[in-house]
């Protein structure tokens, strides 16, 4: 399936990842097309094992591709950019550093004087409602808190694509859908091009304007539900019968295919 926009900001082409396991090639992702539009949302879902996490590395150039390539506004992805922001499940936070210290992480790297980098650090702090944590350490946040710490310092350095991989996966249901809400209330106040990977149908609904389904062995592109719910996103869109319709839609899309097994089965 062949999925094009104009004013692509991500496009991956004919994107193809072999892995070598035990002597054997496996072909994770094959004939992978989609471009993700400059400011949009989309999230990724699909059966355990289809390639979504290979995809995403593919887009933050932390994967070499064996065929086709990410090509991001218009450049071909060959390694990390300071232009694509990255956060995985782990919360990758310097457990020595301050909240504050890990948000000015990356601005430092780009020797930006001190001053400089607190206000942007404090601006993200609060923009993530951290402010009053600024000078507490990683260990004495919650889980929600240190993802939205792992937010702000994404956005600190100023990226205009971010990739999120199972960002909330490790947090309870009930602090996930608070995480859901301040991320869509983050990027509605600071846009910024984002892919999303999740297993909860309900969190792919909720996030995105676009969700792409994937099937496995070969991971692939299977199929693209549109969700016509405007921004902002509120509680009582998540309980609507239009919500339900589309969360009925992505869950058979994922569970229902030709051959659901994932691929690790
Ligand atoms: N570096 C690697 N070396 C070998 N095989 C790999 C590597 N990375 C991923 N794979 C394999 O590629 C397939 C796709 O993996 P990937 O993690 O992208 O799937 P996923 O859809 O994100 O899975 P899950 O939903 O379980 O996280 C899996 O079978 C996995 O074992």
């Amino acid at each position: 399936m062949t999925i094009q926009t104009k004013n692509a900001m991500i496009r991956f082409e004919n994107l193809r990842q072999e892995f070598s396991l035990s002597g054997a090639t496996f072909t994770a992702l094959d004939g992978v097309n989609l471009d993700i539009a400059d400011g949009e949302f989309v999230t990724v879902v699909g059966p355990s094992g289809c390639g979504k996490s290979t995809m995403l590395n593919a887009a933050a150039g932390l994967l070499d591709p064996t065929s086709g390539r990410v090509v991001v506004d218009d450049i071909e992805v060959s390694g990390p950019s300071p232009r694509t922001g990255v956060i995985f499940q782990q919360y990758a936070l310097f457990p020595w550093l301050t909240v504050r210290k890990n948000v000015e992480f990356g601005l430092e790297l780009k020797k930006m004087p001190a001053k400089e980098r607190r206000v942007i650090a404090d601006h993200y702090l609060d923009l993530v409602g951290l402010t009053r944590f600024a000078d507490a350490l990683p260990k004495e946040l919650s889980g929600g808190m240190k993802q939205r710490c792992a937010i702000a310092r994404a956005y600190a350095v100023n990226p205009e694509i971010l990739l999120m991989d199972e960002p909330f996966g490790a947090l309870d249901a009930l602090t996930r859908v608070h995480m859901q809400e301040q991320l869509l209330e983050t990027w509605t106040k600071e846009r910024r091009t984002v892919m999303f990977v999740t297993h909860d149908v309900d969190e792919a609904v909720f996030l995105a304007s676009r969700v792409i389904v994937m099937a496995a062995r070969p991971g692939r592109i299977y199929k693209e539900i549109k969700v016509d719910l405007p921004y902002p996103r509120t509680e009582s869109m998540r309980l609507s019968d239009e919500f339900a319709r589309l969360r009925a839609k992505v869950w058979e899309a994922v569970y229902h295919q030709p051959d659901a097994k994932g691929a690790d089965e």
